[in-house]
């Protein structure tokens, strides 16, 4: 693991790889591979602030026109700061890619409060709603289950601590330098021959550095900064390129589009219960108490990630919805929509007995902090809107405007309205407004570099993860899938371990 690119053994390796663990491990086991990644960020001590924003042009779909929209700054990405749920999806969705071992550390959350078992009680009352399922995991998401989270002993297992762990990185072909901000790719194909990306320019401490790849370049620079990284290649829409200045290398009208997000909204209620999680967030004491058990045992409610239960649920088939709406979910397994319970209500509007909060349109009632609570989201997982992300300027380090275009058509206020109906009765009125007025963006952003068949009009990677129209350069994140109906750190996991086949056995 390097800080300074002048201690790198050379400036040539076999792949370099833009931002991706997983596909650098798996390239590396071949001791005859040399592999660099380059990490913009740095190797440890994250700190979760807001880098990007989502803004109305494009639309965002969203109510709120302007909010921060968070990203891992650190080596691992998002899944060193994430939400740790970890979800596969259904069978339908990703059958090829199933697996059933690995480096990647998963569990059940340990300590499971008293309130849960009321959730298990209800898959006995009501089986046909709310069937019981043990393993979420299985291709089968479908009914109530205990979640899984990539939590490993009591500690998060984010890509860089697991696909990164000490034993990989004592591999003398694998090298990752980190504080290393990639600029541009370079076109190295001679005049007349299709453009082949085999270098990269990265900055660090202020110098520009260039370094080359014999066989490829991998980019896994996430749904944001893939499409970031080809425009500035030259490799996107003409006139979107022509627009701010930058030349077009090939013309690629996809990249940045098709975005799609997994948006969320929730409820909460007061309870007269104690088993909440409530007194830890409004208590210092209790706080300190249980970062005392965490530092000592890794154990303890710290040791989890309050995401304890869960259920997918499926609209059936007879829904007057499917006569208009062709269904965009992926097959009978899979889900429409995904509530987590939480065992507290802290930050969630709160559902008053006589729904008041809704019924006006919902403006969401702050939590009222003395209460204990539990609350439940609400997350669309077959999402039919899309959204763009766009440049203002060709200037390498400006952000692109970012819209997930979400809830923008009448399916999907549908599906999160009939999700919401599911637990909280007699709401009609101003439920649409409350569900607009309170969805957030779950940072499951896919679809930018869409995977496509090679023969089709559209898409920016072939199904062998090749950039259409470029040699030597391939894209391995969760820009490629259309959405899947999963929390996407599986997914992307999925894709990076079925990519590391994929290119074994092309240069094999
Ligand atoms: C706050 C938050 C909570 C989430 N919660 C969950 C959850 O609980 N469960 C779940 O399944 N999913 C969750 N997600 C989504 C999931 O973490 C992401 O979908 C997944 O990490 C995407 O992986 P990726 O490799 O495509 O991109 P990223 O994780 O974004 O990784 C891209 C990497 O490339 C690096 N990089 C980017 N640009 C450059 C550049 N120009 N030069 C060099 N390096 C660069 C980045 O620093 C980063 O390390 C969450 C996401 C966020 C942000």
């Amino acid at each position: 693991l390097y800080e300074d690119a002048s201690r790198l053994p050379t400036g040539k390796f076999d792949f370099i790889v833009v931002g991706g663990n997983v596909i650098a491990n798996r390239l590396s086991e071949d001791p005859n591979t040399s592999v660099l990644v380059l990490e913009a960020n740095p190797s440890s001590n994250p700190t979760l602030r807001y880098s990007l924003e989502l803004r109305n042009d494009p639309p965002t779909g969203f109510q709120q026109s302007l909010f921060g929209l968070s990203s891992g700054f650190v080596l691992g990405g998002s899944s060193s700061i994430n939400g740790m749920a970890y979800t596969r999806g259904a069978a339908d969705d990703y059958d090829q890619y199933a697996h059933t071992t690995g480096d990647n550390g998963v569990s059940l959350t340990g300590d499971v409060p008293a309130v849960l078992a009321r959730i298990i009680e209800t898959t006995r009352e009501l089986p046909d709603n709310f069937p019981f399922n043990l393993d979420y995991n299985s291709g089968r998401p479908i009914g109530v289950a205990r979640a899984q989270s990539t939590i490993k002993n009591g500690m998060r297992s984010s890509s860089a601590i697991s696909y990164l762990a000490d034993k990989y990185l004592k591999r003398p072909n694998l090298h990752v330098l980190v504080r290393a901000h990639v600029l541009k790719l370079v076109n190295t194909a001679k005049p007349g021959h299709p453009p082949a990306m085999t270098q990269v320019e990265f900055t660090q401490g202020g110098l520009r550095v260039r370094v080359q790849a014999f066989k490829e370049v991998i980019l896994s620079a996430g749904s944001v900064n893939t499409p970031v990284i080809l425009m500035h290649a030259g490799i996107g829409d003409r006139q979107e390129l022509s627009k701010v200045g930058l030349p077009t290398i090939l013309h690629q009208p996809s990249v940045g589009k098709n975005v799609s997000d997994h948006p969320v909204t929730g409820i909460g209620w007061v309870v007269n219960s104690n088993d909440t999680y409530d007194e830890l967030f409004r208590n210092m004491t209790v706080f300190n108490e249980v970062l005392a058990v965490w530092n000592r045992t890794h154990a303890g409610i710290a040791g989890t990630n309050n995401l304890l239960m869960n259920c997918y649920k499926r609209l059936p088939a007879n829904y007057s919805i499917f006569q208009t709406f062709e269904d965009p979910s992926s097959g009978c397994n899979s889900p429409h929509l995904d509530f987590y319970f939480y065992v507290s209500a802290v930050n969630f509007p709160v559902a008053s007995a006589d729904e008041v909060d809704m019924q006006n349109g919902g403006s969401p009632t702050a939590f009222p902090v003395e209460k204990n609570g539990f609350a439940m989201s609400v997350m669309l997982m077959t999402p039919s809107s899309r959204g763009s992300v766009t440049f203002t300027s060709n200037d390498l380090f400006q952000q692109p405007l970012i819209g997930p275009g979400a809830l923008k058509t009448d399916f999907d206020i549908f599906v999160v309205r009939e999700g919401v109906h599911s637990w909280v009765n007699e709401c009609d009125d101003g439920i649409d407004e409350y569900i607009r007025n309170n969805a957030i963006t779950t940072w499951h952003l896919t679809g930018t570099a869409a995977m496509t068949a090679p023969d089709t009009g559209y898409g920016v990677v072939n199904p062998d993860l090749r950039v259409k129209g470029i040699k030597n350069l391939r894209i391995v994140d969760i820009s490629i899938p259309f959405s899947p109906a999963a929390h996407t750190q599986a997914p992307t996991y999925i894709i990076a371990e079925r990519a590391a086949d994929i290119i074994k056995s092309a240069w094999k």
